[in-house]
């Protein structure tokens, strides 16, 4: 204990947010250092070897433009790592990036991984960042961290409801007495919103956009509920039928229909999650509500498409792109305090 104490002082501890979409670097004492999306660029040599180019950022303005020996890749996708490799290669970028050589012993890093990976995926996780240089690795799961980031005092002998909707994964998590006393993860998130989104556009417009056409329209006019005003977006594709490069005017009303059938889905988990409820429990989740954070949050209208839903009141955390992220960073602030919580098999 003593002895970590003092390698504490000198160490420049992490906490990562390992999201599907972005990834959320902490130093202890310093806070966000690194905020980028999780892309990695490689290459591919002669004889096939892959090399990585670039992560994050400079990473992502390469999807859909590279040529054909660069490749940009979205190592987790769904909420799943996709690619063992690339997920290793792109979390050992991110912790050289944060880490430098700035400090004299190596960190100890928590990653905040989804709530469904398995346990190949969590040693993976885990492997990746003792090869990039971790003294210690701690995994935390995305409810528990997202409860905390949104100010939730998880040890309170107290139910909180969190949904979390971040790029893969949408996940659902009741907490109390610092444990998840109930969790249910499903692959529908903003993801599959954009290719909800895509397909919507190709169907009823003809025409082919790109995903990150539809993360944008889903950004600037989508809605899940009816908007008393319009909004309105000038879209630039391929036709289908002409194979020209053409535009249409969406509405949000386009767009909230588009985005219907994932909504729904997150709506449907959440009242499973409900129905499942120990009895001593929903009595607080009816007084407190239920806290929304991840990027999904941000859709306009959601807390009043839910809380219409199953009628218990919802609310946006602040800030809740970095909730999971802040969670995650105050846990690593509390480390040896909050230890039993963490996996460190
Ligand atoms: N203003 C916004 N309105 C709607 N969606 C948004 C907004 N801003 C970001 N998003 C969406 O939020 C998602 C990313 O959220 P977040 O960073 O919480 O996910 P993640 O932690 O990377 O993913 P996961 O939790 O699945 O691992 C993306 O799908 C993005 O399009």
């Amino acid at each position: 204990m003593i002895f970590n104490k003092i390698v504490g002082l000198f160490s420049n501890d992490l906490s990562i947010d390992l999201g599907t979409a972005n990834t959320i670097v902490i130093a202890k004492g310093r806070g966000i250092i690194i905020n980028e999306p999780s892309v990695v660029a490689v290459k591919t040599e002669k004889y096939g070897q892959q090399r990585v180019l670039a992560v994050g950022h400079e990473a992502k303005e390469m999807v859909g433009k590279t040529p054909g020996n660069i490749k940009a890749i979205r190592p987790m996708r769904d909420g799943v790592i996709a690619d063992f490799d690339m997920t290793e290669k792109m979390i050992r970028k991110f912790i050289e990036k944060a880490h430098g050589r700035s400090s004299l012993i190596s960190p100890r890093i928590i990653i905040c991984v989804p709530y469904g990976l398995t346990q190949v995926e969590r040693k993976a996780v885990r492997e990746s960042a003792l090869s990039a240089g971790a003294r210690e690795v701690f995994l935390i799961e995305e409810p528990m961290a997202a409860a905390i980031g949104a100010g939730v005092d998880i040890r309170e002998p107290q139910g909180n409801l969190v949904v979390d909707i971040g790029g893969g994964t949408t996940e659902i998590g009741v907490v109390s007495l610092g444990g998840l006393v109930l969790s249910k993860s499903i692959r529908t998130a903003g993801d599959k919103i954009d290719q909800g989104i895509v397909n919507y556009v190709r169907k009823k417009y003809n025409l082919l956009i790109g995903e990150r056409v539809a993360e944008e329209i889903k950004i600037n006019i989508g809605t899940a509920v009816s908007l008393d005003q319009d909004l309105t977006m000038v879209v630039n594709g391929r036709d289908q039928v002409e194979g020209l490069l053409s535009s249409v005017e969406l509405t949000s009303e386009d767009a909230r229909d588009a985005m219907k059938e994932p909504l729904k889905e997150v709506a449907e988990a959440l009242r499973d999650v409900l129905e499942q409820m120990p009895p001593d429990l929903a009595g607080d989740i009816v007084n407190h509500g239920i806290i929304l954070t991840g990027g999904g949050a941000l859709i306009r209208q959601l807390d009043k498409y839910l809380s219409d839903i199953v009628r218990i009141p919802v609310f946006v955390a602040d800030e809740p792109l970095l909730a999971v992220a802040r969670g995650t960073g105050r846990a690593l602030e509390e480390i040896d305090l909050l230890q039993e919580l963490f996996e460190n098999e």
